[in-house]
């Protein structure tokens, strides 16, 4: 996997290590770049969270989980897009999935008070719980970091998180088999929409990722959790922007008969952000592959296209052309 020509690559592993609490920044960028370029997915270590509250985080997200139903219901997911989504919702790859991914979520969005100025945009709004806002900063620590690996400024994305499209959702995928040759999975072959994810798991395994979409037939490998460890991953804007250089990795959940339980943060930047090939990342004999379009034009799109129950209140202009198929979009 990837070049192997850093200190930081681990062939054991697979996939690099970012270290975060080396004071090297330009080391720190060069490593995220070959990452990004090679794999789209990598580890953070030494991340500033502390390990003891993301392991009371995943306790705590089994208690939410296996609440009885009627307490679940209490806090569906509203017309924001925040709140509690049911088992089977989601259909992430549709042309391989028979059924709904395996799993049941609980979105938390930037918390907009109904009477903020960005309120009535779609996918705004109050949470349903908690209430508080969300912290940024290490959203902010990657996608800067991000920022000087292209050699742009490192504050290049803070303009377009002031409300962002951010979102944390805590997962339980159901003690099932997947059985990819049934169409069965946890979770379905995608790739995330937005800038960047940032990913906690637990340590049951499951998620593997594919880094040549187009190969058939395609290669899944293993991510296997790493204690303490962070995974992030690429967005699909981020590919857009960038023209293709840094990747949007494909990746899918495996369930193996036990629960398992993670909690994705979707950093993703605010509604009206345009994205649209960087000028350092075209020119005449590559030209920018992607049309222009905005963050929240995407994502619209893509919760319409992948979850059943997502209202169509919050339908967006140019729904009607939407592809119809995950790997049309992986080909847009
Ligand atoms: O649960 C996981 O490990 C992956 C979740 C994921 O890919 C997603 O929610 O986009
Ligand atoms: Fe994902």
């Amino acid at each position: 996997m990837g070049g192997g020509d850093d200190s930081t690559f681990d062939p054991k592993q697979g996939l690099r290590i970012l270290d975060f609490s080396n004071p090297n920044k330009v080391e720190l960028a060069k490593t995220l770049r070959k990452a990004c370029i090679d794999d789209g997915f990598l580890y953070l270590t030494n991340h500033g969270i502390d390990e003891k509250l993301l392991d009371d985080a995943l306790v705590d997200i089994k208690r939410f989980f296996d609440l009885p139903m009627e307490e679940k219901m209490k806090c569906l997911h509203d017309k924001n897009h925040r709140g509690y989504t049911l088992f089977a919702e989601e259909i992430l790859d549709l042309v391989n999935q028979k059924e709904g991914d395996t799993k049941e979520g609980y979105y938390v969005g930037w918390d907009v008070p109904e009477d903020h100025p960005m309120a009535s945009k779609p996918l705004h709004g109050p949470n349903q719980w908690p209430s508080e806002g969300m912290d940024r900063k290490l959203g902010h620590r990657v996608a800067s970091l991000i920022a000087l690996a292209l050699e742009l400024r490192p504050d290049f994305f803070e303009k377009m998180f002031t409300t962002p499209m951010a979102a944390m959702r805590p997962l339980h995928y159901e003690a099932i088999h997947s059985k990819p040759e049934e169409g069965i999975f946890g979770s379905g072959a995608h790739s995330d929409y937005g800038l960047l994810t940032i990913l906690l798991t637990d340590e049951t395994g499951g998620l593997q990722i594919c880094k040549d979409k187009f190969a058939k037939p395609q290669v899944w490998e293993d991510v296997p959790p790493i204690k303490g460890a962070l995974i992030v991953n690429l967005g699909d804007m981020l590919e857009r922007w960038t023209n293709g250089l840094f990747r949007s990795t494909l990746h899918r959940v495996l369930t193996k008969g036990v629960d398992r339980y993670s909690m994705a943060y979707f950093y993703d930047p605010n509604f009206d952000t345009m994205v649209e090939c960087l000028p350092t990342c075209c020119s005449a004999s590559n030209p920018a592959r992607y049309a222009p379009m905005t963050s929240g034009e995407h994502l619209l799109k893509m919760y319409h296209k992948t979850d059943k129950s997502f209202d169509v209140t919050a339908k967006p202009h140019g729904f009607d052309d939407l592809p119809t198929s995950n790997s049309q979009k992986n080909e847009l």
